[in-house]
Order: C-alpha cells, then structure tokens, then sequence
C-alpha cells in the first residue's frame, strides 16, 4: 500500500451515514479480477464466507476457516482502491467470546488491510459487537438467515414467517443497532419484517432475500452472473457467464483436436540469421 493514495477508500463511517439515501450498492467477491471490476461500481465489497460454497463446492459455509477468508480478502484488497471491504468472519472465529472474537477479527484487520468485518447473530452476539467496536473494528451485523447457524436450523429457512419469530428477528435487529454496528445485512426474512427493521432502526440495512424495503442490496457475484446453476429464489441473474466460459472451452478444445491452436501468432521463432 503506497503512503498516500489518490482517491481514499470508502470506509465503514461513510455506509453508515447512508440510512434514508441513495441505496446503497453491494456484491461479494473473493479474487483480485471480479474485485478490479465490482470495485468502481459498488460501494462495498464483501469477501462472504459464501466462498466455501462458491468457490470450494462445500455444502454448507460451516467448513470455511479463518485462514481461507485472509486468503482471499488479501487478493480482493489488492485487486481494489476504491470500494470498503468487509471481510465475514467464519463459523467458529468468533462465537466463543468477545475476546476470541477480537482476536480473529484483529487478525483480519492487520493481515488482509480490509475496512471492516462482518458478524453472524443477533441479541447474542451484541455484547461481541459492542466490544470489537469500542477497539477500532468497525462491525456488519448479519441477522434473519444465518447460514451458519444450517444445522441448528434445520436447513437454510426463511425467518419472520411465525410472530415468535418475526419478534426474535426485531429484538436481534435492534441489539446489533444499539451495539454499534455501523450496517446490518438482513437474509431471508419476509418482506414485511425486513420493512419493519428498516423503518425501526437508524443503522443502514443491506438486504438479500429480504426485500427492497431495505437501505442496500447484496447478491452473491456468482449467483447474479449466472454461474451457479442453482440459486436461492431471490437471486436474478444479471448475466450468463456459464454459457460464456462454455462456448470458450469447447472453441478451444475444439481448436486443439484440429491443430488449429496453437496458431502462427502464438509460436515462438529461433532468431532470423
Ligand atoms: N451461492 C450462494 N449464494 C448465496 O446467496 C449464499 C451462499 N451461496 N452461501 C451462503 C448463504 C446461504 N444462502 C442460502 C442458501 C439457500 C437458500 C435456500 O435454500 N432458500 C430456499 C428457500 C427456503 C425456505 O423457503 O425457507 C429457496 O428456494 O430460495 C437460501 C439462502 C445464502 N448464501
Ligand atoms: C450472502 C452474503 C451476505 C454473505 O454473508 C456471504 O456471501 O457469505
Ligand atoms: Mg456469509
């Protein structure tokens, strides 16, 4: 990183003062390339921990480490200068304590360069989130469907359905905003209760699977782009990327079965006498 830079990031402080404003502009990404390009047309870019699914073929995120989110938050710092990125913290980097909670996101903070974390959980985990904002890390809430939380769950499903449930989900909403948390990503909940928390609290939501009631919206990068074939129901596909890298592969394959590739243009001559 240079000592001054041109054009200075947007940082965790500048989401926050976007409650009421012009939506706020989210995708995920885990490499340098996708980051280079999200970067000047999103204002943050998460590195999700949806990379075990995405990127690693998991079945559920509760694999992911903490080594593999620096891994790839490092590669999305480098491939970006202007975008805030967050960094999720994955399943079991955090829940134990507050203190086992700083320490990993600290980790995060000084090895990836990153501008924020992002956090799992509700009431529970306020107390966490106060704690890690009162050190210098600034903190994404990430209530409703916690995917993390898959085999306590039963299965990734759509919270605010019951009133005990829709009730719970305010009372986390509300604990996250009070703990300081400088946005909030609300998943799979109903639209009248993703409106609700909206209405209610003054921390900026960013919505997925939850309705554009909310302050922002996030999408998995390669959900939107078409390159998972299955998706959540909430997910539209902006792009068809698969059948781009389809068409390119079988040109190619086809190109070496006819010696038609490697072409004259991309062979390597002796020096002419
Ligand atoms: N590629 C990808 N996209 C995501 O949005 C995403 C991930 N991975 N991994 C982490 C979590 C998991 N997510 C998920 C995964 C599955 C459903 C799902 O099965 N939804 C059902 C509805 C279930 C219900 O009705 O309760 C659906 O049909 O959309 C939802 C969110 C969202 N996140
Ligand atoms: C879906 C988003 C919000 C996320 O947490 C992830 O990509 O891991
Ligand atoms: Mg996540």
């Amino acid at each position: 990183m240079s000592v001054q830079s041109a054009k200075r990031r947007i940082t965790a402080v500048d989401i926050a003062k976007r409650k009421n404003g012009d939506p706020v502009v989210a995708l995920t990404a885990y490499h340098a390339h996708t980051a280079s390009i999200l970067d000047e047309h999103v204002d943050f870019i998460l590195v999700g921990d949806s990379l075990g699914m995405v990127m690693h073929g998991m079945e559920s995120t509760v694999p992911v480490t903490l080594d593999m989110m620096i891994v790839q938050g490092l590669a999305v710092m480098r491939g970006s200068k202007r975008a805030l990125v967050v960094v999720d913290m994955p399943f079991g980097s955090y829940e134990a304590s507050k203190e086992q909670a700083f320490h990993s996101a600290a980790r995060v903070m000084k090895e990836t360069g990153a501008g924020a974390i992002k956090m799992e959980g509700g009431e529970h985990m306020a107390e966490t989130v106060e704690f890690l904002v009162r050190r210098g890390i600034p903190v994404m809430g990430h209530i409703g469907l916690t995917p993390q939380a898959i085999n306590t769950m039963g299965g990734f499903r759509v919270q605010g359905k019951s009133d005990e449930n829709q009730a719970q989900t305010e009372r986390d909403a509300k604990a996250i905003s009070d703990a300081g948390a400088f946005a909030m990503v609300i998943e799979g909940t109903v639209e009248p209760l993703a409106r609700k928390i909206t209405e209610d609290i003054p921390t900026v939501t960013i919505g997925i699977g939850a309705s554009p009631a909310c302050d922002g919206q996030i999408l998995v990068l390669e959900d939107m782009l078409g390159l998972n074939v299955w998706t959540p129901k909430f997910v539209q596909k902006f792009g068809s990327i698969r059948e781009h890298i389809e068409e390119a592969v079988t040109g190619y394959a086809d190109a070496v079965r006819d010696r038609s590739f490697p072409g004259p243009d991309h062979v390597y001559a002796r020096k002419q006498k």
